[in-house]
């Protein structure tokens, strides 16, 4: 099969993930492949010899003589595929060993009445989710996917569904801001790519406030179910961030551009009615009756075949599924290169120092 431009597209966003340098001679041969892919023959001037970087890369794309752009783009794309499959495998086999060893006290997973329950377990930081715990969840998907339950249901311990990112992920690193930054991306890579492969119903019962992430996650759910007591917020120009899990095509596909908009680029906060009549909560129930209310009903809900619902929720999303990792990646990458890192750091200092600047 040919690979599209949309291929070669995803693959550019791909090799910027790569969890490994691939070396130097893979990443001549990357260069050589993109110039041959998108300005054909090598047309420049061949450089002089003690410009040691530029006469290497004009040799490897002048090697490839008359290939054709089309062949050319192919081998980029199978370049990078192998590339993204053997730095990813070794990680994580070890990684799924690790995992399966570990309790997690931050995310709590149960099974009960045919429903896998996720649980954020972080009430005193509001449930703001740590690295460790989007590892934690992308096993329990995984985990979900294939066992025996016919539906997922995420839901928060306290007063919080979840305050989004823990904003000292990033500031705790140790290898320094561009390895958090880039061991981030790929991890919001696959964080996020393990809701759009879930194969069964996913369902959110928002219990109190959600922010950030676990607000823009909702638009790969099936079902939101939230309290009166609930708020959906979004405050990622307040943080200097951008808009993740495939929210930027999600939202204004749910609720109009106009409305994403003031959320996704303005940070409106939403109640829980608002958030309904926009169309990204399924129902409200209120405080008074919202566990006993919700909870009856999921459990009629995964008493219904779950092979029809499966086949169905792919039915839905098969033909979205290649554009939402595009989206995924392109945000990923994003991240990566173009956040503007001085207004993303004083973003945190305000977050951190904002109880002692209170006291002031
Ligand atoms: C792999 C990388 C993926 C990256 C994905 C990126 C996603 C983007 C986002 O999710 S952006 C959204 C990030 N979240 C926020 O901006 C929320 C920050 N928190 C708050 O604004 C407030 O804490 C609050 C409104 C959620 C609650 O305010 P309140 O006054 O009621 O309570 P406290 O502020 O005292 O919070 C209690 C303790 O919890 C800690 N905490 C709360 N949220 C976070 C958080 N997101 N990250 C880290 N810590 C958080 C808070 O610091 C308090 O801790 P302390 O008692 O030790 O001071």
């Amino acid at each position: 099969m040919r690979a599209s431009q949309q291929d070669f597209e995803n693959a550019l966003n791909q090799v910027k993930l790569l969890k490994k340098d691939p070396g130097n001679e893979v990443k001549l041969r990357l260069y050589a492949l993109y110039k041959q892919a998108t300005d054909g023959p090598c047309n420049m001037p061949k450089p002089g010899m003690l410009d040691f970087v530029n006469k290497a890369k004009w040799d490897a794309w002048n090697a490839l003589g008359s290939l054709p752009k089309e062949t050319a783009r192919q081998n980029y794309v199978d370049l990078v595929s192998s590339l993204s499959s053997s730095s990813e495998a070794p990680s994580q086999g070890k990684r799924g060993a690790d995992e399966k060893a570990r309790e997690s006290k931050d995310i709590l997973v149960t099974s009960e009445d045919g429903i896998t329950k996720i649980t954020f377990n972080r009430p005193t930081k509001k449930n703001a989710i740590t690295s460790q715990m989007y590892r934690d969840i992308i096993l329990a998907l995984k985990n979900a996917s294939t066992d025996n339950t016919v539906m997922a249901v995420f839901t928060g311990t306290g007063d919080y569904y979840c305050s989004g990112n823990d904003l000292t992920n990033f500031t705790s690193a140790t290898g320094g801001i561009e390895e958090a930054a880039s061991n981030g991306a790929v991890l919001l890579r696959d964080f996020v790519n393990s809701f759009i492969d879930f194969p069964k119903p996913l369902v959110a019962v928002v219990n109190g406030p959600a922010v950030g992430i676990s607000v823009t996650l909702l638009g790969l759910f099936d079902g939101v179910f939230a309290s009166d007591r609930a708020t959906f917020h979004t405050p990622f120009s307040q943080l200097s961030q951008f808009p993740e899990a495939c929210s930027t095509y999600m939202f204004p596909k749910i609720m109009g551009p106009t409305k994403a908009a003031e959320m996704l680029l303005f940070g409106k906060k939403l109640t829980a009615r608002e958030a309904w009549a926009q169309g990204l909560v399924t129902e409200v129930f209120p405080e008074s009756t919202f566990e006993t209310e919700v909870w009856t009903r999921l459990k009629t809900y995964a008493k219904l075949p779950p092979n029809v619902m499966r086949i169905s929720k792919e039915l839905i999303r098969k033909h979205e599924k290649q554009k939402l990792y595009t989206v995924n990646a392109e945000k990923c990458a994003a991240a990566l290169e173009r956040m503007p890192r001085e207004e993303y750091a004083k973003a945190l200092r305000n977050f951190l120092f904002r109880k002692a600047k209170a006291k002031l």
